[in-house]
């Protein structure tokens, strides 16, 4: 199905985020899971769905999904990628099985590049206009989850791939000093919107995310962890083991109690943009349609290009 086929329906079906919807409370009542499944044994029973740019299995038996961005070359979120993200997020938030998913890269070295530069140059008003919807829409399912969220960061995560893991309730990097994570937007020429500095903020505090955000910083994963970016290393690895032993430690709670802990924390920030979310598709398209942010746009994808040659 086309993309804009697909963010269409998404907007007509009303999305509300789920800080404004009835709380899942009344999800099927588990027992808490065991010890967490030894690493690559496949988990059963297990419902998977894959769409073309985002893979999900729920094992159903401890209620965790495990979500694969899977769109070379970089992961970054397109138009159709964000659409398949929401999609797949409301998928499992509907589902009573599931109760946490954890959010990896299915290629090497990358866990997401960003929002997908091309969607930003050279495009109509309608087109900035679904684009950014989209990006909101992926925001406030994610950040507005009722279920356990777990980032396991496998590669590189600038800007918006940061989002992403931001967004989620724990962040497990690999610890090689070569992937970096962090909102740099500085550095491309443009400006993070206000609910990327509230995600930031709230997860590092006010001076490190002032100081961050103006240097448009990317931090190797060592000193993410330093700045409490993300909140720990494992090698490579152990990665995806060590995410199903943060999963199954959190849903060792009862969900109701973290449920509403979480919209404690989160609904601030999430009805901030709830109540401008026009106000900020108007000034994101005022922003990218300006001469100077194409140009600083342009020669940033020019600047990647070279770089490879
Ligand atoms: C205006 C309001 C504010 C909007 C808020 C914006 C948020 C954002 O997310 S903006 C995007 C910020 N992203 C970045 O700065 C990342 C840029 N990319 C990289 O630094 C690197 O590509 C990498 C570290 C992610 C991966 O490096 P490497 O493995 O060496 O791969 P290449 O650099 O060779 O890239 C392969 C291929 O992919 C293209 N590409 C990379 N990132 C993006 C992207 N974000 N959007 C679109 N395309 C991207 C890159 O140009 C290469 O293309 P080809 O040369 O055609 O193969």
């Amino acid at each position: 199905m086309a993309a804009a086929t697909l963010a269409r329906r998404i907007g007509r079906s009303g999305v509300l985020p789920l800080c404004c919807r009835l709380p899942a409370w009344d999800r099927a009542a588990r027992p808490p899971p065991g010890p967490a499944q030894p690493p690559g044994l496949p988990l059963a029973p297990c419902r998977s769905f894959s769409n073309n740019k985002i893979q999900v299995e729920l094992d159903e038996s401890s209620g965790v999904a495990m979500m694969k961005f899977k769109s070379p070359p970089v992961n970054s979120l397109s138009l159709e990628f964000l659409t398949e993200f929401s999609i797949s997020l409301e998928k499992l938030e509907n589902n009573k099985a599931c109760r946490g998913v954890i959010i990896t890269s299915a290629l090497p070295k990358i866990f997401s590049s960003g929002l997908d530069i091309t969607e930003m140059c050279g495009k109509s008003i309608e087109h900035y206009t679904e684009f950014w919807r989209a990006v909101q829409e992926m925001w406030l399912r994610l950040y507005g989850s009722n279920m356990v969220t777990v980032a396991a960061v496998n590669g590189s995560s600038p800007a918006g791939g940061c989002l992403v893991a931001l967004s989620c309730d724990y962040r497990i990097m690999a610890e090689n000093p070569k992937f970096s994570i962090g909102l740099n937007e500085a550095q491309l020429g443009i400006v993070a919107p206000f609910w990327f500095k509230d995600t930031f903020v709230n997860v590092v505090g006010h001076r490190i995310a002032e100081r961050s955000l103006q240097l448009g910083s990317l931090h190797p994963a060592p000193e993410a962890l330093k700045l409490g970016l993300v909140d720990e290393l494992v090698p490579e690895e152990k990665l995806m083991e060590k995410a199903a032993a943060v999963m199954a430690q959190w849903l060792a709670l009862p969900d109701h109690a973290r449920q509403l802990t979480k919209t404690m924390m989160r609904k601030a920030v999430l009805d901030r943009l709830v109540a401008h979310r026009e106000e900020d598709i108007k000034n994101f398209i005022s922003f990218v349609s300006k001469e100077s942010i194409q140009k600083s746009l342009r020669m940033y994808m020019e600047m990647l290009k070279k770089r490879k040659s």
